[in-house]
């Protein structure tokens, strides 16, 4: 370990400072573009000591558990709560173009779509019973040391201000000193509470059963997907279609977001009749999609599958719905499946859609709705499209997760 003083020069793709140094590039999280800083450095990684010229866009952090001194964060939960707007704004608009210029992609990439505090309807904790009591917050950056938390302004109001309820039912669910997983979603009927990685005796059940019943606002709690309590059904609005998820479904972590998400695409399959939504999840575009045209919908998750066929079924004024549960990795859609469709949605998870998009490649399909919650696996996505006659017609990133270095884009393309 030495200590080196640098000048950053620019924000990497995880949001850190990085500073251009004979022996390569080092990185420095929580250091911004033009600052001059102290570091002690082991091999190609900082950790910040002190500032010896700050950027005129280093802000106050708006969380205290981002980092005592205001320098090196605590809570791994952010990573960026320390830039202005304007410079956190411009990485994430940034790192969607860079990522399509690196697979020679240059369309017009419209304003992100901001995100604000306290929008977070899902978060995930990580909890484990001490001697001491129960921790419960979000892991140290590269650690696995827990810091607790006492408010997180990403999160909404209805999680945070239930975070002593939650602590309560955790305690209960925990008997050893393993660290488990609890993946928080805020419904319409009160919070889901998904754990993970926890064996429950038959006492720990009774006495969750007990700290459940006797709060408000918690609608359910499971243990590895399986139900352990659920006072009233956890139930999502999809555009006026309610779905009520599997136990840890996958769920877009914002309303807002999911609604700006959700625009663009209906916007772009418009007066499509047939629809195909790949990596359809519960239903989050499928539904509101079934509104104006007919859908099939495709996903590997059975559960979630099963959700949305149950929501379409039984909702009024909707199109028919077929569902199919298929992996999409090894068993794409075929470009011969492909042509009975109009247009086609796909919103694959971090790793892409390429075996996918080879079929759509040949498909002739008019119109595409890309989305993505990876820059970097959507590009190569996109060059495949592009590279079978395919235009993009416009990219929009969609900020769902504040302060962090995740981006998600909604692509929309054309043929023909
Ligand atoms: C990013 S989520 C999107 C879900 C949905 N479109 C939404 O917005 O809520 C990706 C989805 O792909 C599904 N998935 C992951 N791997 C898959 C595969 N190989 N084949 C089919 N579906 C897969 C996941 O279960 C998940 O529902």
């Amino acid at each position: 370990m030495s200590t080196e003083i640098v000048r950053i020069s620019r924000l990497g793709a995880q949001g850190d400072g990085i500073a251009q140094t004979d022996t390569g590039p080092l990185y420095a999280p929580f250091a911004l573009p033009g600052e001059t800083v102290a570091l002690a450095v082991n091999k190609n990684h900082g950790t910040l000591i002190s500032l010896r010229e700050a950027s005129l866009e280093r802000v106050e952090p708006k969380c205290r558990h981002f980092g005592p001194d205001g320098l090196n964060g605590t809570c791994g939960g952010c990573s960026l709560q320390h830039a202005s707007d304007a410079l956190y704004h411009a990485f994430k608009h940034n790192l969607v173009i860079d990522a399509l210029k690196s697979k020679g992609l240059t369309p017009e990439v419209a304003p992100l779509v901001i995100a604000h505090p306290g929008e977070r309807r899902r978060v995930v904790f990580t909890a484990r019973l001490t001697e001491k009591g129960l921790l419960l917050g979000y892991n140290q950056a590269a650690s696995h040391h827990i810091v607790t938390i006492e408010e997180c302004p990403i999160a909404s109001p209805g999680i945070v201000s239930r975070l002593a309820i939650i602590r309560k039912i955790a305690a209960a669910m925990a008997s050893t000193s393993d660290p488990f997983r609890i993946t928080v979603l805020e419904t319409e009927t009160g919070l889901d509470l998904a754990f993970e990685g926890l064996k429950l005796s038959d006492r720990q059940r009774r006495s969750t059963v007990e700290a459940v019943l006797g709060e408000r606002g918690i609608a359910r709690v499971s243990l590895n997907s399986e139900i352990v309590i659920e006072p009233v059904k956890p139930v999502i609005d999809f555009g006026g279609v309610a779905v009520s998820p599997p136990p840890g479904a996958f769920m877009q972590a914002t309303r807002p977001a999911e609604e700006a998400m959700a625009k663009l695409v209906i916007d772009h399959v418009g007066k499509a009749k047939r629809v195909a939504d790949l990596f359809a999840g519960i239903g989050t575009f499928a539904l509101r999609v079934a509104r104006i045209a007919r859908v099939h919908a495709v996903e590997g998750e059975d559960k979630a599958l099963k959700a949305l066929d149950f929501a379409a079924r039984n909702t009024q004024g909707l199109k028919p719905v077929t569902v199919e549960k298929r992996d999409l990795f090894r068993r794409p859609m075929m470009a011969q499946e492909l042509k009975v469709f109009d247009a086609v949605v796909f919103d694959p998870p971090r790793a892409g859609a390429e075996a996918q998009c080879h079929e759509l490649a040949r498909s002739g399909v008019k119109k595409i709705a890309a989305v993505s919650c990876n820059p970097t696996t959507l590009a190569r996505d996109l060059s495949i499209l592009v590279a079978s006659g395919y235009r993009i017609t416009s990219v929009t990133p969609i900020d769902q997760f504040l302060w962090s270095a995740h981006v998600e884009t909604v692509a929309t393309l054309e043929k023909g």
